[in-house]
């Protein structure tokens, strides 16, 4: 079968190598969505990577649990309060190393990663020294107004996505964001976190009140997913498929 693709919209110039939470065949988890067996290259061509990127995927939970913990405290709520085994018990964890090249021109609509905002609960970023990722703090504005955001050696950046926002009824905010390409290679890790996939994603007690009722009806963690990912990946049907 071949395929023909006829490109009628840029595509993000970048490439990414996604490692999920490693599920064996014999765990109790192999059959929730979302999870699986990561394809790691042989140890031959890359000794000793496989257990690095294991290790950095265990100790980033670590951090992003940490933080919720920060989050529940700004909340008002116990700061155990995302510990649950129900929420951040059996979490769903993406890390997506990233490499970009290319110089991105917003005037052509050619980004080394458009505008969007992250779907999840939080994701943890480390990027090298090259300039590229920018923050638009109101959409709303026109022309929209894109400050980059420098980075910082040793520092992560944290970024709340739109399922914290919904969770806390807009309390916390998904913020735009976009990478530009400057002709120099720019690498980054992204590191996705969301809570169990049978969380039951609901305004938090502590973020509604009679004159602030909850904005967003109850969606539970999976669901919530597979629609932002339909979403997202809606755009494939630009191509045309021919066998
Ligand atoms: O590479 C970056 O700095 C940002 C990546 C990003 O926003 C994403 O993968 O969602
Ligand atoms: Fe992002």
């Amino acid at each position: 079968m071949a395929y023909i693709w006829h490109l009628e919209k840029q595509r993000d110039h970048k490439e990414g190598y996604y490692i999920g939470k490693e599920v064996s065949e014999d765990d109790p988890q192999w059959d929730e969505p979302f999870n699986g067996p990561n394809r790691w290259p042989s140890p031959d061509v890359l000794p000793g990577w496989r257990e690095t990127m294991e290790n950095y995927h265990q100790e980033a939970l670590k951090v992003c649990k940490a933080i919720a913990r920060i989050l529940a405290v700004a909340l008002n709520l116990d700061a155990d309060y995302f510990d649950t085994p129900e929420m951040l018990g059996k979490p769903i964890a993406n890390l997506r190393l990233l490499h970009y090249e290319g110089k991105s021109d917003p005037s052509k609509g050619i980004y080394a990663c458009g505008a969007h905002t992250d779907y999840g609960m939080m994701t943890l970023l480390a990027t090298d020294s090259v300039m590229g990722l920018q923050i638009c703090r109101d959409e709303t504005m026109k022309p929209q107004k894109w400050e980059y955001v420098p980075s910082i050696k040793g520092a992560f950046m944290v970024n709340l996505g739109d399922m914290m926002e919904r969770w806390s009824n807009g309390f916390f905010k998904s913020l735009l964001h976009r990478v530009l390409g400057n002709g120099q290679e720019r690498f980054s890790i992204a590191f996705f976190v969301e809570p169990n996939h049978d969380c039951l994603v609901e305004c938090l007690p502590t973020c509604m009140s009679e004159n602030n009722p909850p904005k967003y009806p109850v969606i539970k963690c999976s669901t919530y997913l597979s629609q932002r990912y339909k979403k997202t990946h809606a755009d494939l049907s630009i191509y045309e498929k021919q066998t």
